[in-house]
């Protein structure tokens, strides 16, 4: 789903307007959109009167990042629909060029299934999470995760441990070169991620096991996950994908070898 901006807002407006200012001028802007958005934009609200404005920023907007690293917050009717869950199947991405926002969904969603993104870095512990959506966004969470059994939650967290230890450890691995050992912890490491439904991304996966195939020397492996990785962010595409750029340079690089070893 791709969703464009019904306000882009600088943060230092948000921070060094008085609050009244801000409001006023917010609302403005709101009142200036075509009615069917604006309409959207006022059903986002919790409250009315002089906080309306504040209940529809503050409960729906998302942090983005323009040109040096300059945070703005982005108000996305459609994106701003979507809940948080701590098992996400879903996650959002901004592209600076088409100022649009991309939510993208990890694996294919089943009829009737929610769409649901987490509003947390996933690699921070279950209570963290809980304490950060209490702080940053007033949610005592009711995902799925959350109000599984004590036991569910134990496995879950078990398993984020170890897929963030098992990364440690093919990253140990390939400093020391051994890259084999390396391979085949990361196999490991995917079926686990899989498993417990979080990162990596396959193509993530794939752009890893392409690298250490290319250290090892086999260059018929590194190909083989070069392209599939390359399929794999095509797939998850956007127009100014980092990654994408580089499973691209990788595989040409990959080429330019091969070609100087004939
Ligand atoms: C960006 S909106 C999400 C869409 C909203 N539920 C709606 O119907 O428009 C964020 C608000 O949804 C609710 N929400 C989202 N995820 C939640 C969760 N995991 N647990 C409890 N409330 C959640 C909270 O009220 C939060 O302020």
């Amino acid at each position: 789903m791709v969703d464009v901006p019904a306000l882009l807002v600088g943060t230092p407006f948000l921070t060094d307007i008085k609050p009244h200012h801000r409001r006023r001028m917010i609302k403005a802007a709101i009142k200036q959109l075509p009615e069917e958005i604006r309409d959207e934009v006022f059903s986002l609200s919790r409250t009315a009167g002089e906080y309306e404005i504040d209940s529809i920023m503050g409960a729906n907007a998302n942090s983005v990042v323009l040109g040096d690293e300059e945070i703005h917050v982005g108000l996305f009717v459609k994106a701003a629909r979507i809940n948080h869950s701590c098992r996400p199947n879903a996650y959002y991405r901004f592209s600076e060029r088409r100022l649009t926002i991309e939510i993208v969904s990890y694996h294919a969603i089943e009829a009737g299934e929610e769409i649901v993104m987490s509003y947390v870095p996933l690699a921070i512990k279950h209570d963290e999470r809980r304490r950060y959506l209490k702080d940053n966004w007033g949610i005592d969470c009711k995902c799925s995760l959350c109000q599984a059994s004590e036991f569910d939650i134990k496995e879950s967290e078990t398993s984020r441990n170890r897929i963030n230890e098992l990364r440690d450890t093919i990253l140990d691995a390939r400093k020391e070169r051994f890259f084999q050992d390396a391979i085949n912890i990361a196999e490991d490491w995917l079926m686990i991620s899989e498993w417990e439904r979080v990162a990596p991304l396959t193509p993530e996966y794939h752009d890893i096991l392409a690298e250490l195939y290319f250290l090892k020397g086999d260059m018929v492996n590194a190909t083989r996950y070069g392209r599939m990785s390359l399929d794999g962010w095509v797939r998850f595409g956007s127009v100014d994908d980092e990654q994408l750029e580089k499973a691209r340079v990788f595989l040409r690089d990959l080429r330019l070898v091969g070609k100087k070893r004939r």
